[in-house]
């Protein structure tokens, strides 16, 4: 049986979007990891999923799964994707997206740029989470990074060069990280501009990472290092980020519908 998919990307980091409002997929990680892989599957960064929506107001329910299986309740790229997707289907510039991290307003401009209302950030240690109870403005660890949750957690960086990249696998899986975290370099160049790269959890380093640049404007914005209005460079292209007065995170940025195309999920072992 044929599955319809959509490929999509937000600044390079990319997706496969699977429709399961109409007929629910048999999806296990171990499925999800075979279709998000470069060369025996689809390949993605994320493999993204849609479903009916059961929270008020909502247009769609939203999930996340990186290449390894592992479920994030964010990622700020796709919620771009699905935006946009929900726009091309319906006409309607103001969808609303239900994911695991709540419920997103977003918008798409007469000039294409979705902004996504990312919600709150979580910014106390067991939002986060970390292991024990911890200041998450300055973590115990060597670089002296920040944490912050946009639903899926966050450690921030701030250098004067991306040489720590490499250590981002180690970062990832540090003990203090019971969910292990996406750990973001963050360089800041002005009170107003910053250039980010994103070793993500569950899938490497990417060409952009949307929930990373969130957390890593909010966390240079409560170190005194950049305002809450940001614009951040990553590998593959710009985001704006915007800590609003009532506490959500905007981000504006792109995305980009590549193909669409189908494939036989009973080829995949699950
Ligand atoms: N790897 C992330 C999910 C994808 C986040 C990223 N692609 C984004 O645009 O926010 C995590 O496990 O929390």
């Amino acid at each position: 049986m044929l599955t319809s998919f959509h490929k999509m990307h937000g600044l390079g980091n990319d997706f496969v979007i699977l429709d399961e409002r109409t007929a629910h997929l048999s999806l296990t990680p171990v499925r999800i990891a075979a279709l998000a892989h470069r060369k025996r599957g689809i390949g993605c960064d994320q493999l993204v999923t849609l479903r009916p929506a059961c929270a008020e107001g909502a247009d769609v329910f939203v999930r996340f799964f990186n290449p390894d299986g592992s479920e994030a309740g964010a990622c700020g790229n796709a919620s771009r994707c699905v935006a946009d997707l929900m726009w091309r289907e319906s006409g309607n510039r103001t969808p609303v997206l239900q994911t695991r991290a709540g419920v997103l307003p977003a918008s798409i401009a007469e000039n294409g740029q979705v902004t996504v209302d990312m919600g709150e950030p979580k910014l106390e240690w067991q939002n986060v989470p970390l292991a024990h109870a911890h200041d998450t403005l300055h973590l115990p660890l060597p670089g002296d990074p920040a944490a912050a949750s946009m639903g899926n957690p966050h450690a921030t960086f701030f250098v004067s060069d991306f040489d720590m990249l490499n250590q981002g696998h180690a970062l990832e899986h540090d003990a203090l990280f019971p969910e292990r975290a996406n750990i973001g370099f963050a360089k800041i160049e002005s009170p107003t501009r910053m250039r980010l790269k994103v070793h993500e959890r569950g899938a490497g380093v990417t060409e952009a990472c949307g929930s990373g640049a969130c957390a890593a404007v909010v966390n240079a914005a409560r170190r005194g290092l950049t305002e809450r209005t940001c614009t951040v460079e990553l590998d593959g292209g710009t985001l704006h980020i915007e800590w609003a007065a009532n506490n959500h995170v905007l981000m504006t940025g792109s995305a980009t519908l590549a193909f669409e195309g189908t494939v036989v999920l009973a080829d995949y072992p699950s």
